[in-house]
C-alpha cells in the first residue's frame, strides 16, 4: 500500500473539531475501505474521514485518479479551514486519517467496504466477487451505484446477506441524503448498521426498495432525459433549457448543468439500467446522450459536456 499514513489515528480521532465532530454513534464499524476515487469515491472517504472521524482506505485501479482525488481533497479541506468551518488540526486529522492503494488485498481488514468505481455491471460483479474473497467474513459489502440492482451485485458473492446500497448524491461533502437499499438477501442488521454509520457522517438516510433506479434516479434521470430529447430536436438552446427550469421553477441549476456536472456518462448508463430493466420504451436514453458519451464529452470531468469546462 502506498499510503497518506493512518499514524496518530486515536490522537487525531479525539481532537474532532468543533464544527464536523458528530455524536457517538454505535454503528461498530472501525475502519472503512472505498473503491474508487472519482468524483463520490473521494466524497465518500471524505466525508467518513473529516465527519465520522474514520480511518479509511481508498483502493482505485488508476494511479492517476488516486493523485488527483487527494489534491481535490486537499483543496477542499483548505476552502473549510479558510472559511473557519474546521480548524487546521481538524484538516490534517483528516489527511492522516485517508490512505490510498490500487490493490483490494489492502482492504482486508476493512469492516465496510463502500464501493464507487463507474457505472458498469460487470466491473461491480468482478469487484464483489473479489471483495468477497479478500475482505473478513463479518465484512459489510456496500455499493454507490446509482441504479445497478444490489440483489444482482449481491449474486457475485457468498454474502448476499451483507451486500447493501449505499447511495450518496453528488457533492458527497454537501448533499444531506443517503439513499440505503436493501438487496433480496440483506438482514435487517446490516440495514441499521449502514444506517448508523450514513449517520455517523452527518447525512440523513431513505430506505427503499431495489428497484431499476431506486427512487432518486428513477425520478432525476427521466427529467434529464427529457432536457436531452429537447436539445436533440432543436426545440430550444441548452442555455434556455436551463434557464427555464431555474428561474421558472427555482430550480438551484438547469437539468443538462446538472447532468454536466453528474457525469454524462454516468446518466446515460443510469437510462440504460432503467430502461433494460423495466422494459418500458418511456425510459430510453437521447441518442443524443449517447453521441456525446461516444465523442467522449463526458461533461465537467473531461472539459465538455453540454457546456464547455475549459
Ligand atoms: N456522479 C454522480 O453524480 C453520482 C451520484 C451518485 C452515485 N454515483 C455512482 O457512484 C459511482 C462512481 O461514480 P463517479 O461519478 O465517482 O465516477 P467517476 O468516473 O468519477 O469515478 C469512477 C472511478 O472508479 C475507478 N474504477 C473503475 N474501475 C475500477 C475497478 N475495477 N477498481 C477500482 N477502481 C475502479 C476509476 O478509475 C475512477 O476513478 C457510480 O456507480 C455512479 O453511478 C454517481
Amino acid at each position: 500500500m502506498f499510503s497518506r499514513t493512518s499514524r496518530l489515528l486515536s490522537s487525531h480521532a479525539s481532537k474532532a473539531a468543533k464544527f464536523h465532530t458528530s455524536a457517538p454513534i454505535s454503528h461498530g464499524i472501525k475502519r472503512v475501505g472505498v473503491i474508487g476515487s472519482g468524483q463520490m469515491g473521494l466524497g465518500i472517504a471524505m466525508v467518513a474521514a473529516n465527519v465520522a472521524r474514520l480511518p479509511v482506505v481508498i483502493m482505485d485501479v488508476n494511479k492517476e485518479q488516486i493523485d488527483k482525488g487527494i489534491k481535490f481533497m486537499d483543496k477542499l479541506l483548505e476552502k473549510d479551514v479558510g472559511k473557519s468551518k474546521i480548524t487546521s488540526e481538524h484538516a490534517q486529522g483528516t489527511k492522516d486519517l485517508v490512505s490510498t492503494t490500487q490493490t483490494l488485498k489492502d482492504l482486508r481488514d476493512v469492516d465496510i467496504v463502500i464501493e464507487a468505481a463507474s457505472e458498469n455491471l460487470a466491473i461491480k460483479t468482478a469487484l464483489f466477487a473479489d471483495l468477497d474473497k479478500e475482505c473478513k467474513p463479518d465484512a459489510i459489502l456496500a455499493t454507490n451505484t446509482s441504479s445497478i440492482s444490489i440483489t444482482k451485485i449481491a449474486a457475485a458473492t457468498s454474502r448476499a446477506h451483507q451486500v447493501i446500497g449505499m447511495h450518496f448524491m453528488n457533492p458527497v461533502p454537501v448533499m444531506k441524503l443517503v439513499e440505503i437499499i436493501p438487496g433480496l438477501a440483506t438482514t435487517d442488521n446490516i440495514v441499521q448498521t449502514t444506517k448508523e454509520l450514513a449517520t455517523s457522517m452527518g447525512k440523513t438516510t431513505t430506505v427503499v426498495q431495489d428497484v431499476p433506479g431506486f427512487v432518486a434516479n428513477r425520478l432525476l434521470m427521466p427529467y434529464i432525459n427529457e432536457a436531452v430529447l429537447l436539445l436533440e430536436n432543436s426545440w430550444a438552446s441548452a442555455e434556455d433549457i436551463d434557464t427555464t427550469m431555474k428561474l421558472g421553477m427555482n430550480m438551484p441549476m438547469g437539468p443538462l448543468t446538472l447532468a454536466d456536472f453528474i457525469g454524462l456518462d454516468t446518466c446515460l448508463a443510469i437510462m440504460k439500467v432503467i430502461h433494460e430493466n423495466t422494459g418500458d420504451t418511456k425510459y430510453r436514453p437521447s441518442v443524443l446522450l449517447q453521441k456525446y458519451v461516444d465523442a467522449g464529452w463526458l461533461g465537467k470531468k473531461s472539459g465538455r459536456g453540454f457546456y464547455s469546462y475549459k
